[in-house]
């Protein structure tokens, strides 16, 4: 059977591995399990295998994937692939060459190709699409299955450079799957963020060992998967921007139903901000709870309109931040993410990658500084966590803003002497390989948030992560109908005006500290919008 290359589903790949079996099943069971439940093309990879075990093998998968008319690729063996007619290879960068590859195998069949970066599209771009067919982009996310890696995890950011790439180097006929440490709780995010940055490409698919090899139930482990890519609210199927702004009018019904909903905001945050923090929560009508309890955050998570304000300069250990954001993400409860001082040092650049990869956060905060480093366009390193607002280019600020809310499919805000607020939530569904139907950062919606300048703001400690507060409130606090650019828009709006206000009643920078909670209080419980000194207008 030959497969027709344009026809070929790349969406749940899986390629094999006996090592792991469970106990009562075998690799055919297995591979069996996997195709009844939506495997759509199958990779024998037998790493330790002798070659006559390894094509007997190969001859039983084979006849299963006959059965179910799936294509079957074999890992690294030429020889194999020639020797049992199999539907094509796939090779690493160690592997052989592969013009001599296709040499051997001939044009009609599969020829995959395992890429980490954007130098190894350039090279393929330039041999041509009769070459290869499709790329295995990773390694995605750690994992324990491929012995010595030599590549260390990219992450959904890598991947997007790769897509990136394909789209540079005009390689329109590659196909793609993410691999590497690919699991339910982690592949939605994959094919959300995966997108190239003009919008034109996301992943064709995802291609999985362990999740389905190492099941005990390997059936229920495919359903879950092909659940996961078929009917979730990351399949693009009509991808469309959100094109509703904020008003005066719609911050007002955000407010109502914060003071009526009275969210649960749990705070993870640093030390010298969680005092304020909790009193700016109390200020805005809602509860606060500054926990660090692992074994309780499931339970705070399903507490009605429970909110998260992950704060990095938290020191509270990893494996409780990334269990936090599973708890909150599990139940689709809102999370606000403030990356303190995003890459003034190694330690949080890659702290805050990690968790940018590990969850899906409703909104990204944060100033001027970690924005631009986070959208890749700040020129310096940042000094220390303090914004180096300055008098920034309003258009690059924009730019930044836009592309983090893109790239993480977020609302992010960047604070500054005036603050920006883009919507990178799309409607619709996402689709693989369709990306965001061309739309790209710069079409997404951007307010602008301003009031001059406040100095004595930078004066006291917490005041930015306090905006983190005021946006975990509001976000908490909206009904499920309730509309998130407003929330964000809204808290945006009412802590610069409150901090206006404050600053014109305090005699200095202590008592600022208490305006600034009163002015809070006072404007949410008046609910006049209308009258904020604040103004609100749309960038584009
Ligand atoms: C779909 C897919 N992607 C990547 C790989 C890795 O191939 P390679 O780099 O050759 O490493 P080994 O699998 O040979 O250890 C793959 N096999 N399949
Ligand atoms: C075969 C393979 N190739 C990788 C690459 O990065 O090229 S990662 C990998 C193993 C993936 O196994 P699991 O789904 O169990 O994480
Ligand atoms: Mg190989």
């Amino acid at each position: 059977m030959v497969f027709a290359k344009n026809d070929v589903d790349y969406s749940l790949y899986l390629v094999t591995d006996s090592t792991m079996l469970p106990p009562g099943t075998t690799l055919c069971s297995q591979v069996e399990a996997g195709l009844k439940n939506g495997v759509t093309l199958v990779q024998i990879r037998e790493k330790d295998t002798e070659t006559r075990d390894f094509v007997e093998e190969a001859l039983e998968v084979q006849k299963i994937c006959k059965k179910y008319k799936v294509p079957l690729i074999i890992n690294d063996r030429v020889d194999v692939a020639m020797a049992i007619d199999a539907d094509g290879v796939h090779v690493g960068q160690s592997d052989m060459p592969i013009p001599m590859v296709r040499k051997l195998l001939g044009p009609s069949k599969i020829l995959g190709w395992s890429v980490g970066k954007p130098s190894e599209v350039e090279t393929l771009a330039k041999w041509g699409p009769d070459m290869v067919d499709y790329i295995g982009v990773g390694t995605l996310f750690p994992t324990l299955t491929k012995k010595n890696p030599k590549k260390s995890p990219m992450g959904p950011q890598g991947a997007i450079a790769v897509l990136d790439a394909l789209e540079e180097f005009k390689a329109i006929w590659c196909r793609t799957v993410g691999i590497g440490g690919l699991h339910p709780d982690n592949i939605q995010r994959v094919i959300c963020q995966c997108v190239s940055s003009n919008g034109k490409r996301s992943l064709d698919g995802i291609s999985l060992v362990s999740d389905i090899m190492a099941a005990p139930d390997a059936c229920a482990a495919t359903k879950r998967l092909r659940g996961l890519l078929d009917g979730s609210k990351y399949q693009f199927v009509d991808c469309k921007l959100n094109e509703t702004f904020p008003t005066t009018a719609s911050i007002q019904s955000v407010i109502s139903q914060v003071s009526s909903n009275r969210p649960l905001v749990q705070h993870i945050t640093n030390k010298v901000h969680q005092n304020f923090g909790a009193n700016v929560t109390l200020a805005l009508g809602s509860s606060p709870i500054m926990s660090e309890i692992e074994s309780e955050v499931s339970e705070l998570a399903r507490i009605p309109n429970a909110s998260l304000l992950l704060n990095t300069g938290s020191v509270a250990p990893i494996e409780t931040l990334k269990a936090a954001i599973n708890a909150y993400n599990e139940v689709n409860r809102p999370i606000t993410f403030d990356p303190v001082g995003y890459s003034a040092t190694e330690t949080r650049l890659c702290l805050n990658n990690t968790l940018l990869t590990y969850g899906q956060f409703t909104c990204i905060k944060g100033n001027c500084s970690e924005i631009l480093s986070l959208a890749k366009l700040n020129k310096d390193r940042m000094k220390g966590v303090d914004a180096n607002s300055g008098n920034m280019d309003i258009n690059l600020l924009v730019r930044a803003t836009q592309i983090v809310a893109f790239q993480y499919r977020t609302i992010a805000v960047c604070t500054g002497e005036f603050d920006c607020v883009a919507n990178g939530i799309f409607d619709g569904k996402y689709k693989l390989s369709s990306g965001t139907a061309g739309i790209t950062a710069e079409d997404l919606p951007c307010m602008i948030i301003e009031d001059g300048p406040i100095p004595i703001m930078g004066d006291i400690t917490a005041s930015g992560c306090s905006l983190g507060s005021t946006i975990a409130c509001f976000i908490g606090g909206l009904n499920s109908t309730g509309n998130l650019f407003d929330a964000v828009v809204g808290a945006v709006l009412l802590y610069k005006s409150a901090g206006k206000l404050a600053s014109t009643r305090c005699q200095g920078s202590g008592s600022f500290h208490v305006q600034l909670i009163d002015a809070l209080y006072q404007l949410f419980h008046e609910n006049k919008p209308e009258s904020w000194s604040a103004s609100l207008k749309k960038f584009n």
